[in-house]
């Protein structure tokens, strides 16, 4: 990606002269993979593994005559022998164990067949099937991948990121586990978060695999049952807090930024006050970072909300009208409305009268009077209203318009509470973004049916289409930060930007809105399905680098051609992905 170009193409030499090997993937990225590995070491290397697709001339050359099959098969029959196991696996954490298997041997055939069927692919190596992976991370696990740093690590900080393999990272992935999906506290076990995530940011956005970096925190874990367990692979003792908690996260971001100065980092599902305090406290001081749940997740409600004023045939500073009732008032709640009261802002609305349009719910009902509250969560807090009140009460008095869901229970959305809301409003829009399937607020088929077919609905995980009873399809669309974070990734490691900042997601929510037509959008569809990913993501990187451009945080100078429309930036950011496919193997 606009950096090392290809060296030294060398394909002729014969092996006798040759003492190091450089697999070279002749990808758009110009990526070159370096090895010294020969026989069996290249093929149990995943990077540079192509098992029976090593040309004749690589087999000669890397001494691997007669340790694969004699027939030399093109990437496409290897696609075609993988999905047709992958067919025969008998569960969805069965299909997930093929993947990661398929992973630790071979990338490129890895991330060609997550390409090539990414709709299919995605639910498995993402929400909801990675949930269950990391609640069972313990007993299926098989091989490293990534990296662990342990409150018993701390002294060494420094020293072992040296341990990673590699110069040049990109995006790091990183969770303590404390908060995975709806999950609670997994420890360890939430490893698979950061891995399927780095996973979408090269499948979904062409970031380059061997620049990923996937890392558990491991300062414990208050699951007892996890602790107990003889299988569990974290430490044995609860979790860090406070002062000490603080301290460690401090010391590990400093090890990271001395080998890696530049690289993104994504806090991944830490626990609501964590991830607000952490996001606070690196976000300017230290090189890019972001809270995925926070502002991913803003991000794509931002464009949910905006394309479903389109959808509603309303236009955009119609948002300044929304009631909205949101259930969860954790990080995702707080991030996505948050978010919403941003996209009001850019319509003129006062911040204090937009807190207006809003009434959050916990888990002990709505945030009123009275209630003691600390951080963003107070400016939510309704003096207006009584406290605690239930979620049928509150639809009931104030008629909204959008019924978020961020609380993590499924089937908090019930019939009485949706078809209440659905007496006032001609399109409820409903979104349970709630993470896996299972905690969804509703299901679209209850959200459909409990409406008569008028809802506009948006869920976390993935849910099919309904089809009604009268023969009318009503479209579901998966509002999930999967549509902002791998653009987001792209963009700061093409234009390597320096800062993630809160208009970033802004410009790339309200662009998202802007993706479907008028048609798809008046049938209810908010954005593009997820098998258009890779073009969402780069309409999503270009509108985050004309935000850097114009804050001064680009690094990177960018091509004159490209910085003259958001189209041809699209058509830079398209170029600048990494493609799985397999290169020239060149010599050094
Ligand atoms: N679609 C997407 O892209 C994303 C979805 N999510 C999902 O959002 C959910 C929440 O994440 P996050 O905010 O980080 O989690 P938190 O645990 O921080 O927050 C959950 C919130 O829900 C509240 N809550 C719990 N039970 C109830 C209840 N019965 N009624 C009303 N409120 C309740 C909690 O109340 P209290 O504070 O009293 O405990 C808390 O405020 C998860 O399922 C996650 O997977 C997250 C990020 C992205
Ligand atoms: C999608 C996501 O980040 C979550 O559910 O936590
Ligand atoms: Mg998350």
């Amino acid at each position: 990606m606009l950096r090392r170009p290809l060296t030294r193409l060398f394909h002729q030499c014969g092996v006798q002269r040759v003492s190091q090997w450089r697999a070279c993937h002749t990808d758009r990225s110009n990526e070159v993979l370096m090895t010294s590995h020969r026989r069996l070491a290249v093929i149990h290397d995943p990077a540079l593994n192509r098992g029976t697709a090593f040309s004749n001339d690589e087999r000669e050359r890397l001494l691997l005559r007669g340790l694969v099959p004699p027939r030399q098969q093109a990437l496409q029959f290897q696609v075609k022998r993988v999905m047709e196991t992958y067919e025969r696996q008998r569960t969805d954490l069965d299909k997930f164990q093929f993947l990661s298997m398929l992973m630790d041997r071979n990338t490129v055939l890895f991330y060609r067949i997550l390409v090539d069927y990414f709709e299919e692919l995605a639910p498995i190596v993402y929400t909801p099937v990675v949930g269950e992976a990391c609640l069972r991370f313990h007993a299926i696990y098989r091989r490293t991948r990534g990296m662990y740093f342990s409150v018993e690590d701390r002294p060494h900080f420094r020293t072992m990121v040296y341990n990673w393999p590699k110069d040049e990272v990109d995006v790091i992935v990183v969770t303590d586990g404390s908060r995975v999906l709806s999950l609670g506290d997994l420890g360890c076990n939430s490893m698979n978060i950061p891995i399927g995530k780095l996973s979408l940011y090269v499948s979904a956005a062409g970031v380059s695999p061997s620049r990923t970096l996937p890392i558990v925190l491991d300062v414990g874990t208050d699951n007892l049952e996890l602790r107990e367990n003889p299988l569990y692979l974290g430490l044995n003792r609860p979790r860090l807090r406070g002062k000490e908690y603080y301290d460690l996260l401090d010391e590990w971001i400093s090890a990271i930024r001395y080998r890696w100065p530049n690289t993104l980092i994504q806090f991944e599902d830490f626990s609501s006050l964590e991830a607000e305090t952490l996001l606070e406290r690196y976000r300017y001081t230290s090189a890019p970072c972001f809270n995925d749940d926070i502002q991913s997740t803003g991000c794509i409600a931002i464009a949910a909300l905006l394309s479903s004023l389109r959808a509603r045939g309303k236009i955009m500073s119609d948002v300044r009208d929304e009631k909205i009732v949101c259930v969860g008032a954790g990080s995702a709640g707080i991030g996505v409305c948050e978010g919403i009261i941003q996209v009001m802002e850019c319509y003129d609305m006062a911040r204090e009268k937009a807190y207006k349009n809003f009434y959050m719910l916990d888990e002990n009902g709505l945030l009123g009077r009275g209630r003691q509250l600390n951080g963003k969560r107070a400016e939510f807090c309704r003096d207006d209203m009584e406290d605690g009140m239930s979620l049928l009460e509150v639809v009931r008095s104030v008629r909204p318009t959008v019924l978020l869901g961020l609380s993590g229970v499924g089937s908090l959305f019930t019939e009485d509470v949706v078809r209440e809301m659905a007496k006032h409003v001609d399109r409820p829009v409903i979104f349970p973004m709630s993470n896996p399937s299972k905690s969804s607020e509703c299901t679209p088929e209850e959200a459909f049916e409990w409406t008569q077919g008028r809802a506009v609905v948006a869920t976390g995980s993935p849910f099919s289409n309904v089809l009604l009873e009268d023969g009318r399809v009503c479209y579901t669309n998966q509002a999930n930060n999967v549509y902002s974070f791998p653009g987001l990734g792209l963009a700061v490691t093409v234009a390597r930007i320096a800062c993630v900042t809160d208009e970033m997601f802004l410009a790339a929510g309200r662009h998202i809105a802007e993706l479907s037509s008028d048609e798809e959008v008046k049938k209810g569809i908010l954005f593009p399905p997820v098998k258009q990913l890779r073009e969402v993501s780069a309409e999503v990187a270009a509108a985050v680098v004309f935000v850097a451009l114009e804050q001064g945080l680009a690094r990177e100078k960018l091509p004159a051609w490209a910085c003259e429309s958001h189209e041809s930036m699209v058509q830079l950011m398209k170029q600048q992905m990494w493609e799985p496919k397999y290169g020239h193997l060149v010599a050094e």
